[in-house]
Formats: C-alpha cells, sequence, structure tokens
C-alpha cells in the first residue's frame, strides 16, 4: 500500500510567546477530503503553512507523499497545488498570464488553459487583467493556478470564505473532481455546513490542538444527540415545542405519549451539527 498522502508528526509552532500549533499530529490517506475546522485564530492557517513548507516548524515533521517537507520542499511544491486565502495573484497580468508563469514555473508544458479556465468557470475572461476581477473570480482563479501542476495534494485555505452561492458552488463542484481524479484535499474552513457534505473525515483545531477528528457521521454518533422536534397545540391554543430525544429507553413511551395524547402540527427529527459537536467540546463555536 502506498504511504498517506500526508503526516503530520507532533507539528508545533510558536510566534513570540504564542503557541500557535500544538503538537499536532494526524494522517490523511490519499484520495480523501479532510476538513480542518476551526474558529479565527485556532491555528489552521499555520499548520497549512508548516504542511506546505511555508514555515519550519519548531519541532515535529510534516510527510508529504512520503517526502519530507522541511528537506525537500522544492520536491514537495511540485506534487501540491495550494490556495490561500489572500489572493496572491499579479493583478497586472491577465488570468491567462497567471496561469501560463506558473505553469512554466512548475514546466508544464501541456497545458490547456481554455479548459482550465472553464472548469473554474471563466471561460472567456481569460485576456482581462486580474485587477479587474471581482472577488469571486479572483478565488476562482486562485483555484485554477492551483491545479495548473495537477498536484497530488490539493491544500485550499478557506476557499469559498465571502463567495457568492454561485462562486462558492462552482469551487465545491472543482473540489470533488479533483478528489474523483485522485487527489487528496485538505480543506480548511469555519464553514460547518461545507466541511459536512464534502470531507470524508473533518477535525477540529482549537487553541493550536485537535480535539477531534473523524468522519462526520461518527462525530454525530458519537456527540450528537438525535432528537424529534414536534410543534402542538397547548391547552389555549397556542403552539407548543416538545422535543424527544431518541436512541433512550424512555423514546418509545414519549413518542406514543406524543401521538395518543397531544394534537401535532409538525414532527421533525434532527441531528446535531458539526456545529454543536464543536460548541461541545470546546465550549466556543466555529464563527
Ligand atoms: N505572523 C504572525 N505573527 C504573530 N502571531 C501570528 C501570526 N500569524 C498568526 N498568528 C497568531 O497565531 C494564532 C493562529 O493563527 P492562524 O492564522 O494559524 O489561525 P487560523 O485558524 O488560520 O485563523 P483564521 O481562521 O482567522 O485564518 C492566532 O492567535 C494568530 O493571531
Amino acid at each position: 500500500m502506498s504511504e498517506p498522502a500526508i503526516v503530520a508528526d507532533s507539528l508545533t509552532y510558536r510566534y513570540g510567546d504564542l503557541l500557535a500549533v500544538d503538537h499536532i499530529s494526524f494522517t490523511v490517506e490519499r484520495g480523501e477530503i479532510l476538513g480542518f475546522l476551526g474558529p479565527n485564530g485556532a491555528g489552521k492557517s499555520t499548520t497549512v503553512k508548516m504542511l506546505t513548507g511555508q514555515l519550519r516548524p519548531l519541532s515535529g515533521r510534516a510527510l508529504l507523499l512520503g517526502i519530507d517537507v522541511s528537506r525537500h520542499p522544492k520536491q514537495v511544491q511540485a506534487r501540491i497545488g495550494v490556495c490561500f486565502e489572500q489572493p496572491n495573484l499579479y493583478e497586472e497580468l491577465s488570468a491567462a498570464d497567471n496561469l501560463r508563469l506558473f505553469a512554466r514555473l512548475f514546466n508544464v508544458r501541456d497545458l490547456d488553459l481554455t479548459a482550465l479556465l472553464r472548469r473554474v468557470g471563466l471561460d472567456g475572461r481569460g485576456n482581462d487583467l486580474v485587477s479587474h476581477y471581482s472577488k469571486g473570480m479572483k478565488q476562482r482563479l486562485m483555484i485554477a493556478r492551483a491545479l495548473v501542476n495537477r498536484p497530488d495534494i490539493l491544500f485550499l485555505d478557506e476557499p469559498t470564505e465571502g463567495l457568492d452561492p454561485t462562486s462558492a458552488e462552482a469551487i465545491r463542484r472543482v473540489i470533488r473532481e479533483e478528489q474523483e481524479r485522485g487527489a487528496t484535499i485538505f480543506l480548511t474552513t469555519h464553514d460547518m455546513y461545507e466541511a459536512d457534505r464534502l470531507c470524508h473525515r473533518v477535525a477540529f483545531i482549537n487553541s493550536g490542538r485537535i480535539v477531534a477528528l473523524d468522519t462526520p457521521h461518527n462525530l454525530k454518533q458519537q456527540y450528537g444527540k438525535r432528537m424529534v422536534r414536534a410543534e402542538v397545540v397547548g391547552p389555549d391554543g397556542s403552539l407548543l415545542t416538545r422535543e424527544i430525544i431518541l436512541d433512550q429507553p424512555e423514546t418509545a413511551a414519549e413518542m406514543a405519549n406524543l401521538l395518543q395524547h397531544e394534537k401535532v402540527i409538525t414532527l421533525h427529527s434532527e441531528e446535531a451539527t458539526l456545529e454543536d459537536i464543536f460548541i461541545q467540546l470546546t465550549g466556543r463555536g466555529l464563527a
């Protein structure tokens, strides 16, 4: 079996007195989409920078595709694609020239510019200057740039943050396509719905530490409470809410009581969201 796409082994980083990343360890298998979830300042970007060779860990090490990132950054960088939250494009060049420049840097000779621009919904706009692009267009161009070298691993740092729904959906579609192509995706986000829909597993990070790492389904099973919420008509005719926790010894009796003795108007089953679980584990929200 091939080695994992990403191995983080006790990665640690400090800015002055601040321990931003505190002995983080995890593994991402090839072809997996891992969501890295945490609030502002949790240490997500710092972790990504260590994984991609932009910051040298204070201690610990990162292996990408079996290669030590600190020892062989160039070798690793040729095989990954990185898209950061802050646009770092050449604004006075056209979108196409930005991509061509990157292709030259990576020695990619058979770049199909038209196809690449089409994938991110920028076909017909390749000759526009990047400075004339909207925020969403720049973000999509950065994704395109991260794909130029057909990376084995894609690092996407908050790729849909602040985008309109159409741009965000275009980016999610590309993420799924890349995973189907066989790429591994490391997705940093504080959007729990996005993580829930896209990721095979999610890691919760808080104050520089991983507090949980599992599939969204297992996290909900382990930490979440499934429940039924009903709206019923009260004695004075007003609407009241009843909540019944599922999977308890008394659940069946409570459900029977509800249906036999109350006038039920609506009935919905609900499960914990990743946000609920994050709050339960850390005492704070993701936003
Ligand atoms: N260059 C820096 N100098 C000093 N402190 C920094 C620097 N970069 C980040 N930090 C601090 O390190 C901690 C982790 O920051 P980091 O950017 O990794 O968090 P994050 O989870 O990516 O947050 P966000 O969601 O806001 O991007 C924060 O407390 C932040 O203020």
